[in-house]
Parts: C-alpha cells; sequence; structure tokens
C-alpha cells in the first residue's frame, strides 16, 4: 500500500494564514521530484533548520509544535523527507534532552562552558545515537572533529556512568524529569516509574475517531484503503483506527469530508464515559471541541449540546470542525474565567443538564508523548495552580448537573492530586454526589482494563494512549 511522504502535522495546512503561495507550490514540486527518485538527505541543511527550531523552545522557550512550524515554514526548499528528519530529530532530543544533558556533562570535557549553538550540535548529535544511529555516520553528519567528535565516541562510558547511580539519582536524568517531576511519577507508578516513563518516552501513535455521524468504523477503513493510508482499529475504542504515523491526515479527502477527527484513544474512552443522551449536555471545557464532536454523535445530533470555553479562538475553531463533521446540535459560548461574571455566565443552565463534562485544564503530565517539552515548563507553582483551578470549576460546573444528571471529571494528567484528590475534594463537600464506577458504564470487560479502582486511568505503558484520567459522579435525584 502506498505511503503518504509527508509528516503528520498538526495544523491543517489549507486552512493556514502563514503559507506564500509560492512556498506552497515550490513545497509540491519538491516532493513530487522526491516521490519520484528518493534522495539522501541534506545533512547541514536539515542540521541548520534543527538548530533553529530547538534553540527556539530550549532557549525562547517556544512551543516545539509551534517552533517547528515556524522554522519549516521559512525552509521551502526542504524536501519533506528533511522536515520530517528535522521533526524528528528535535523531538526525540526534546524527549531526551536531560539525558543527553547528562551523558554529555561526563562525555566532552568543558561541554557546559562551550557556546550554545555547539552544546546544540552536541546534543542533536547525541540523540541521535542514543536513538540507535551509528556514532561515526552522526559524527560525519555534523562535521564534528576532534575533542566533539572523541565525545561522542565516549557516549557509552557516560551511559554507563548513569546506569551505576542510585536508582532515585538515575531515574530523572533517565527519563528526562525535572527533580519535582520525577518524585511525582515515582509516587504515581511507584516500581514501574521507569516502564511509564519508557513508554511515556516513545512516539505517540497516529490516531483517529470514526465520526459516527457519518458512517461506522469498518466504512472508515474502507475510505482510508482507498487512499492508501494503513489503518488498523484501536484495541480499546470501538470506533478509533490507527494511522500510519506518516501521513498527512489532514490532506486526506476522509477528513475534509468530516469522516474522522485525530483524536488520541484515551481522549476517546474519556468520551466514551460522558454517554450523552439526546437531551441536554454540556462540553463545559470544550476547547476546539474534539470531545464535543464525539458528544455531538453519541447524541446523534439531537437534543441541546452546550460547548463553553473561555477561549474564543478555540471556541472559533470548534464551530469550523463541528461544520466539517456535520454536527448541528451544538450551541457554543465564550464564557469568562472565574468570579461573578462566571457564574452568571452559566446561571439558565443550573439545574438543567443531564450530563456535564468537565474536560479540566492541567498540568497535561499524561501528554509527553506528544508535547515532550511541556515537562521542562511546567514548575511546582503552576501544578498547584492547576490544581486550585480545577476544584473551582468543578465545584462551579456542577451546579448544571439536574437532580439524577452527572458529572464527568477528566483530565489528561497522571498525577493523583489532579485526579482522584480532586474529586475526593469535591465529594467531601458534596454529599449529594456519589461515585459510578466506570466498568459501569464501559462494561466490565473494557472497564477492568482501563480502570484503577472506580476510575478511568490510562497511561502509555499499560495501554498504549496517553495518560488519563477520569470519574463519573451522580447527582442524587
Ligand atoms: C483539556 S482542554 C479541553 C480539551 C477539549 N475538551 C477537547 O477534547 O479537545 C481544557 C480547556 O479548558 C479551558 N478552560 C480554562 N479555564 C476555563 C474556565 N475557567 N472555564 C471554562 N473553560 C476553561 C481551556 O481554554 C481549554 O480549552
Amino acid at each position: 500500500m502506498k505511503k503518504p511522504n509527508r509528516p503528520p502535522s498538526k495544523k491543517k495546512p489549507s486552512g493556514s494564514k502563514y503559507p506564500a503561495p509560492k512556498a506552497k507550490i515550490s513545497r509540491a514540486a519538491h516532493e513530487a521530484a522526491e516521490a519520484r527518485s528518493p534522495r539522501p538527505l541534506r545533512e547541514d541543511l536539515v542540521l541548520q533548520a534543527s538548530l533553529e527550531a530547538y534553540a527556539l523552545v530550549r532557549h525562547e522557550g517556544r512551543l516545539a509544535d509551534r517552533a517547528l512550524d515556524f522554522t519549516l515554514r521559512r525552509k521551502a526548499h526542504l524536501y519533506s523527507s528533511e522536515r520530517r528528519a528535522v521533526s524528528e530529530r528535535v523531538y526525540a532530543l526534546l524527549r531526551r534532552q536531560r539525558t543527553v544533558d547528562y551523558l554529555l556533562s561526563h562525555a566532552r570535557r568543558g561541554f557546559e562552558e562551550l557556546q550554545t549553538t555547539r552544546q546544540d550540535v552536541l546534543r542533536l548529535a547525541a540523540s541521535r545515537i542514543l536513538h540507535g544511529e551509528p556514532t561515526a555516520t552522526v559524527a560525519k553528519d555534523s562535521a564534528l572533529t576532534g575533542a566533539d567528535a572523541a565525545a561522542l565516541e565516549a557516549l557509552p562510558e557516560a551511559a554507563a556512568a548513569l546506569d551505576s547511580l542510585p536508582r532515585d539519582q538515575r531515574f530523572p536524568v533517565a527519563a528526562s524529569l525535572p527533580d519535582f517531576l520525577a518524585r511525582k511519577f515515582r509516587e504515581t507508578f511507584g516500581d514501574d516509574a521507569e516502564r511509564a516513563m519508557e513508554a511515556m518516552n516513545e512516539r505517540a501513535p497516529l490516531t483517529a475517531r470514526a465520526n459516527l455521524l457519518k458512517g461506522d468504523r469498518t466504512a472508515l477503513q474502507k475510505q482510508l484503503a482507498a487512499e492508501g493510508v494503513e489503518n488498523q482499529p484501536t484495541p480499546l475504542s470501538s470506533m478509533g483506527l490507527w494511522l500510519g504515523t506518516r501521513v498527512n491526515a489532514f490532506s486526506l479527502q476522509a477528513f475534509k469530508d468530516g469522516l474522522f477527527e485525530i483524536q488520541d484513544e484515551g481522549s476517546q474512552l474519556l468520551g466514551m464515559l460522558v454517554d450523552a443522551p439526546p437531551t441536554r449536555v454540556v462540553d463545559a471545557c470544550a476547547g476546539a471541541g474534539g470531545k464535543t464532536l464525539q458528544l455531538a454523535a453519541q447524541m446523534k445530533n439531537r437534543g441541546d449540546l452546550h460547548a463553553l470555553d473561555v477561549d474564543t479562538t478555540r471556541i472559533e475553531e470548534l464551530r469550523k470542525r463541528a461544520r466539517r463533521a456535520g454536527v448541528h446540535n451544538v450551541r457554543t459560548q465564550v464564557i469568562p474565567p472565574e468570579g461573578p461574571s462566571a457564574d452568571e455566565a452559566i446561571a439558565a443552565l443550573k439545574d438543567k443538564a443531564d450530563r456535564v463534562l468537565v474536560d479540566a485544564p492541567c498540568s497535561g503530565t499524561g501528554t509527553y508523548r506528544r508535547k515532550p517539552d511541556a515537562r521542562y515548563r511546567l514548575t511546582p507553582e503552576d501544578l498547584a495552580t492547576h490544581v486550585a483551578r480545577q476544584k473551582a470549576l468543578l465545584e462551579r460546573f456542577s451546579t448544571m448537573v439536574k437532580p439524577g444528571g452527572r458529572l464527568i471529571y477528566g483530565t489528561c494528567s497522571v498525577l493523583r492530586e489532579e485526579n482522584e484528590a480532586v474529586v475526593e475534594d469535591f465529594l467531601s463537600r458534596h454529599p449529594n454526589f456519589s461515585v459510578r464506577p466506570i466498568s459501569a458504564e464501559l462494561g466490565p470487560e473494557l472497564g477492568e482494563k482501563v480502570s484503577q479502582g472506580p476510575f478511568l486511568r490510562l497511561a502509555p505503558h499499560l495501554h498504549g494512549t496517553d495518560g488519563f484520567f477520569g470519574a463519573i459522579l451522580v447527582r442524587a435525584k
């Protein structure tokens, strides 16, 4: 089966305001030429672009996907295989940044004092070797000589030094986590923490959710196969498909026709907990609508689905996606983030909703496969802010649940304090809410695979999904 040769991209290319038509044409021409005769990477150009993108993330604090987008848009002369190499190498280094820095500080005397770009060349090279590429090839590609080339040869020794550290010192470095997060991951996963982080430091699969308003998963499989896309049903979500990771999903006809959305399997499972009836349902932190569209399909496009968020841009994106997906039952509303005006904005829905989903803003510690750089930005203070906001949002949005209705709380964090602890805190103040085990919703077989106690608890090393938490809370009648 033909494998599409563009790298997966989070952005929909056609809707973007950036690409100059000239760049588009020349890139298409390059790609067509490349498809006719694949050629070796022009390593100097790949290295230059990788350095630029990496510097934006590491030294200027830009988000990785934006930094890559920004850099690659200015590199229309790169072939698609080269663009893909830039992306893959930068992401690979971000996943192992702390490990790489440790290894180089042992393998290269005076590494810390080197000029920043020279350090970054070494970092990119060491990361490639760590990911299995031959040392000699990498040294040549990176034009490294003398002490720098010798440093690459000395990496195995440095790795042995890392291996010989006591477990608690080794883990943060080997997992490439800040110390405080390493402690949190150890608290969460105990003896499994190493395994959990190994899986968290892998690339995530590209996962589609079939839009059940327009057809089932089998029909989507056929359509994708007809477009030359390798795909495979996901094992946990009945509406998911894994796609070949090198597909640019957004350029497919099936995507343009609204037959699927890109959505992690874990996120699909969280959406499944809602089991939205065709009555009145609220998606209180709807964002760009990943789960809103799934809920609309559960409701068979009937009833009223209220999608709320504080972010106008995301709500606009949601509207666009809803149009493509053929969703008609959604009403969007931009609401204030806090204070009396936030309470007023939802007053009309007080005690009215059969289901309220609070897919809360969180640390994102479950999504490091896709956003490896996020770990280096998170501080203990940020985490405390997330927890305080999660408690406040659950409190505010619970007022919309009608007697007998359900409040579904979810995050893409794996940390207990953002998950079980938030739910416990809520229940301690709201004895009229009780926990409904997720097995009651998903069935005993699937429920057992994806739950811890009564809650949804997903992690890459156990489920192959991003890390997710979900709880169903029922308001007494
Ligand atoms: C985890 S994201 C939601 C993702 C979305 N449900 C999806 O499936 O694509 C959390 C969302 O909460 C929104 N948010 C942050 N503070 C909020 C508040 N006070 N009220 C409502 N939404 C808020 C953010 O703008 C963000 O879009």
